[in-house]
Formats: C-alpha cells, sequence, structure tokens
C-alpha cells in the first residue's frame, strides 16, 4: 500500500464536442502523497477524479496508475488500485447495514470468508466505526454514512483512494473527526474540494484547476494562502487565514 503512482500525460477532455472541459492535464503522484484539486464551480474537478477511475475516458492523452495504463480493457485492475468516495454517500451505500456493505466487495471477489471478514474489519476500524457494523443505513448521521462510505472502499484494498467533496454536508465534529482519519492514512489520497480549509488539513500538496486547465500545482500552504492567485480563479483564501 501507498508505493503506486499516478501519471496523467497531457489529457484533454469533453463531454460534448466543441466544448473542452480538461486541456493539456499534466501531473505525477507518488506514493503517500495527499493531493487537493481544487477550483471555482465547473472548473473541472470531479470531471479529472472520474477520469482517474474511468467513468469517462480522455479523448487525448493518458493517464497509468501504478504500471497499468487506463483503458477500457484495464479498467477492473484500476478499479481494484483506485477507490473512488463519491461526493454523495447515499450513492455508495446500498446493503442493508454497514457491515453487509463493507464486506460487499471482497465478497464480490470470491475471497474466502475469513478474508472479507478481516477485511471488513480492519476497513471498519481504521475509520474507526466498528461500533456501527451492524447500524442500519437509513439510521446513519451524514458523516457517519461518510465514514462507511469510505470503508467500502478500504476493504478493496485499494492503493490510491480519489474522493470528491468529502467534507460537505458534514457538520464540524464529523468534519474534524474526517480529517483525523484522513490524516491516518498512508494511501495516495487526491481529494477535490471546495473545503479550501479541508484542504489546507488534510493535503500536502495542491493543484489548482481553472476553466479545466492546472494554473498552479506545488505546496498546499503556499498556493491556499496566496490570496491573488485564488480570487483570480475565483476563490477565497481559507477562513482559518483570516481569522491569524
Ligand atoms: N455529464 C456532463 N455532461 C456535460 N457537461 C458536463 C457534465 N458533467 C459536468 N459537465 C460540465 O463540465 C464542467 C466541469 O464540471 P465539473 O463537475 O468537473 O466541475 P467541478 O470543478 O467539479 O465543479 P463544482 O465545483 O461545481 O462541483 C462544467 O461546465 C459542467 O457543466
Amino acid at each position: 500500500m501507498g508505493q503506486i503512482n499516478i501519471e496523467v500525460t497531457h489529457l484533454n477532455f469533453s463531454y460534448e464536442k466543441q466544448n473542452p472541459i480538461l486541456q493539456d492535464i499534466s501531473f505525477t503522484a507518488d506514493g503517500q502523497a495527499s493531493i487537493g484539486v481544487v477550483g471555482a464551480n465547473g472548473a473541472g474537478k470531479s470531471t479529472l477524479l472520474k477520469l482517474l477511475v474511468g467513468l469517462y475516458f480522455p479523448d487525448s492523452g493518458s493517464i497509468r496508475i501504478g504500471d497499468v495504463p487506463l483503458q477500457k480493457e484495464t479498467l477492473a485492475q484500476i478499479r481494484k488500485i483506485a477507490g473512488y468516495v463519491f461526493q454523495d454517500s447515499e450513492s455508495q451505500l446500498f446493503m442493508p447495514n454497514v457491515y453487509e456493505d463493507v464486506a460487499f466487495a471482497p465478497q464480490n471477489y470470491g475471497l474466502p470468508e475469513e478474508e472479507v471478514a478481516y477485511r471488513t474489519k480492519m476497513a471498519l476500524a481504521a475509520v474507526h466505526i466498528g461500533h456501527l457494523a451492524k447500524k442500519p443505513i437509513h439510521k446513519l448521521s451524514g458523516g457517519e454514512k461518510k465514514l462507511a462510505a469510505i470503508a467500502t472502499i478500504l476493504s478493496m484494498k485499494p492503493d490510491i483512494i480519489l474522493m470528491d467533496e468529502p467534507s460537505a454536508a458534514l457538520d464540524p465534529q464529523n468534519r474534524r473527526n474526517l480529517i483525523r482519519v484522513l490524516n491516518e492514512f498512508s494511501y495516495l489520497k487526491l481529494i477535490a474540494s471546495h473545503d479550501l480549509d479541508f484542504v489546507w488539513d488534510t493535503c500536502d500538496r495542491t493543484i489548482l484547476l481553472s476553466e479545466g486547465r492546472i494554473v498552479c500545482d506545488g505546496d498546499t500552504r503556499e498556493i491556499l494562502s496566496d490570496r491573488k492567485l485564488l480570487e483570480t480563479h475565483g476563490l477565497e483564501l481559507p477562513l482559518s487565514l483570516y481569522r491569524k
């Protein structure tokens, strides 16, 4: 875990012809990096994450995850390496209770029962929700659903976790809890978010997207404390910096 890297080279993508959404995107990410993907509404953050897990394919350019080039034929392999946590946890949880949801992927892989039980237990423990194992999904709070959705990805034993707006709709306590959990992970993480405070607290590196292009890629603290840069691209300083 944690040694896989991502390489994105000159990627271009459009949903509709004549309307480019991502343009000439190139970056690499190694091992245990924790990368925030930030940008104004419509900048292309979610689209980039979706391309990285093969929900869409680039018009040109390439994506390589570990040794595997992302293409239709390698999709099953890529999905085992890279786990995608949806913005809306509900879309990820569909079994009657938390345990069954987290056990679903390893069961689906045809793993022996003991291995399924072990992975499920470890995934629940990693996000500190072992006590919720038997709880029906509809009785979970928003923050608990988010942690359960992450656990369903961890039980697949991915090398990379991609998260779309993980802090959206979380109250301050759940938000703090999620920050703690993410900072305990040694996975390569890509976190697309509007919540620059959350990115500040969880990501070493930040990629700033504007109108489908990377305008900055570097140290989170440098990029997110540059008021002029952020304002030029439709963002504002993290709130915590205003308080300082
Ligand atoms: N399925 C789709 N079909 C056509 N256009 C789409 C589709 N999904 C997104 N878009 C367009 O692609 C652009 C980038 O959208 P995307 O969701 O990637 O941006 P984002 O940076 O994640 O935005 P937000 O912060 O608002 O979630 C937007 O102009 C959006 O309208």
